[in-house]
């Protein structure tokens, strides 16, 4: 039981990083009548678009964190992305706050360490084998270790930032100094892991309720760069491929804890199925349940984190998401070609509302569906391929 937003008897969300994943947890919460608060490192961010209020501050500082959330007394913690001083979660969730799903899921997945120690060495999943370096010198040995071609990524970012192919030992440098550039805090830690030559990949999301623990229909994607292109829902796979994945999310939701939406995300080898990463939270591949599920990754964040239940989940319709990224820095530009994209049928476009683009930056994404998966993936391309950035000194 709760009362209307602003009331002051209201139930208060707080999110912990305000983008297009967070922006739909507001829109979910809302619809439930919840009052919510945006935060993030710059103004205008998308979540806070939609949000009650919101507040701008560099999420690592522990003391600044601390000092919003005391100020507002949020009933839910949720963080959005990786990068968040963790360590004063969990000091406040000993205190008697709540951060979802865990503030130890929160901290273990900020970097890529705590997790793949935990999945490989703790709770025995089958990885890539891996090793870390501090230092260029260090990283040759970890790569002579490994093996080439290996992945070298900044223990801490997100969307690929930082992350490179080591095809040969005389590209070590490069990766050293591009995964320095990259990284979203000021570590130098990197990890190496031994390249996978994998089938397809998936993320399984992986929904922790009061109705306990239900997998959605695995999602496929491709990655350039580390980060997501395109993804659909449902990939196919084996009996005994589903039963692998399912096993691998169940051990490590589990380990996690808490109420929640996780994206496992495992790679596909033709006699193997390998633990890559996961977030404690809605998963950017996952954006294709806004067109094909009857709850959406929000929906289900929002529910189980608010402690509803959750009896079924039912995908509707096949589907496919396709991302739209810009190619340039700027503050001044506009995004065009909606009329077009949205001709075709079965689409929608999901346009962030970001201040600003980057190289690389996703800024909206395209939805379809079919009945047939590979149908939805060609109209997803094709709308977002008619979605386009004009720069304001063009
Ligand atoms: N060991 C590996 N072998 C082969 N490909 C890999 C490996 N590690 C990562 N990749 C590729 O790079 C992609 C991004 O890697 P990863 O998920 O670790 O990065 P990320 O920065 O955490 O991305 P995101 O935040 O989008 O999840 C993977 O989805 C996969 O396509
Ligand atoms: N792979 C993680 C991911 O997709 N996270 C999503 O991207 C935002 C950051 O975008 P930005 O870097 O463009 O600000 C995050 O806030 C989250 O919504
Ligand atoms: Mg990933």
């Amino acid at each position: 039981m709760y009362g209307a937003p602003l009331s002051g008897q209201a139930k208060k969300m707080m999110l912990l990083g305000s983008g297009e994943l967070g922006k739909e947890v507001v829109i979910e919460a809302q619809r439930l009548g919840v009052e919510t608060i945006a935060v993030d490192r710059y103004a205008s961010a998308p979540a806070m678009q939609v949000a009650h209020r919101s507040y701008v501050i560099p999420m690592l500082d522990g003391e600044e964190l601390r000092r919003i959330i005391e100020q507002e007394r949020p009933d839910l913690i949720v963080p959005e992305i990786e990068a968040i001083a963790t360590q004063t979660l969990v000091e406040l969730e000993r205190e008697g706050y709540r951060v979802v799903p865990t503030a130890n899921a929160a901290r273990l997945t900020m970097d890529r360490e705590g997790i793949r120690r935990l999945a490989s060495e703790t709770l025995g999943l089958p990885t890539a084998k891996f090793a870390f370096a501090d230092s260029l010198e260090e990283l040759k040995t970890a790569v002579a270790e490994i093996g080439t071609p290996c992945v070298i990524k900044p223990i801490m970012s997100s969307s690929g930032k930082g992350q490179s192919v080591c095809r040969t030992p005389d590209d070590v440098e490069t990766s050293w100094n591009y995964a320095m550039e990259g990284g979203r805090a000021k570590k130098t830690r990197v990890i190496v892991e031994e390249f996978i030559r994998f089938d397809s990949e998936i993320t399984l999301l992986t929904v922790r309720s009061v109705s306990g623990t239900t997998y959605c229909a695995p999602i496929g994607h491709i990655q350039k760069d580390g980060d997501y292109i395109e993804s659909w829902q449902p990939h196919e796979m084996s009996e005994e491929q589903i039963r692998e994945a399912e096993r691998i999310a169940g051990a490590i939701t589990d380990a996690l804890g808490g109420t929640g939406i996780y994206g496992v995300e495992l790679f596909l080898a033709p006699d193997k199925v390998y633990f890559s990463e996961v977030s404690p939270r809605p998963h950017d591949t996952g954006m294709v349940t806004m067109a094909t599920q009857d709850l959406s990754e929000f929906a289900l964040h929002v529910r189980a984190i608010l402690g509803f239940p959750i009896p079924t989940i039912r995908l509707l319709t096949p589907g496919a998401s396709y991302t739209l990224k810009a190619d340039r820095e700027s503050e001044s530009f506009r995004i065009g070609g909606l009329e077009e994209a949205l001709s075709v049928p079965n689409s929608q476009v999901r346009v962030f509302g970001k201040p600003e683009t980057k190289i690389g930056r996703r800024m909206a994404v395209a939805l379809s569906s079919s009945d047939d998966v590979g149908q939805a993936r060609r109209q997803a391309k094709e709308a977002a391929s008619c979605l386009r950035i004009e720069y304001g000194d063009q």
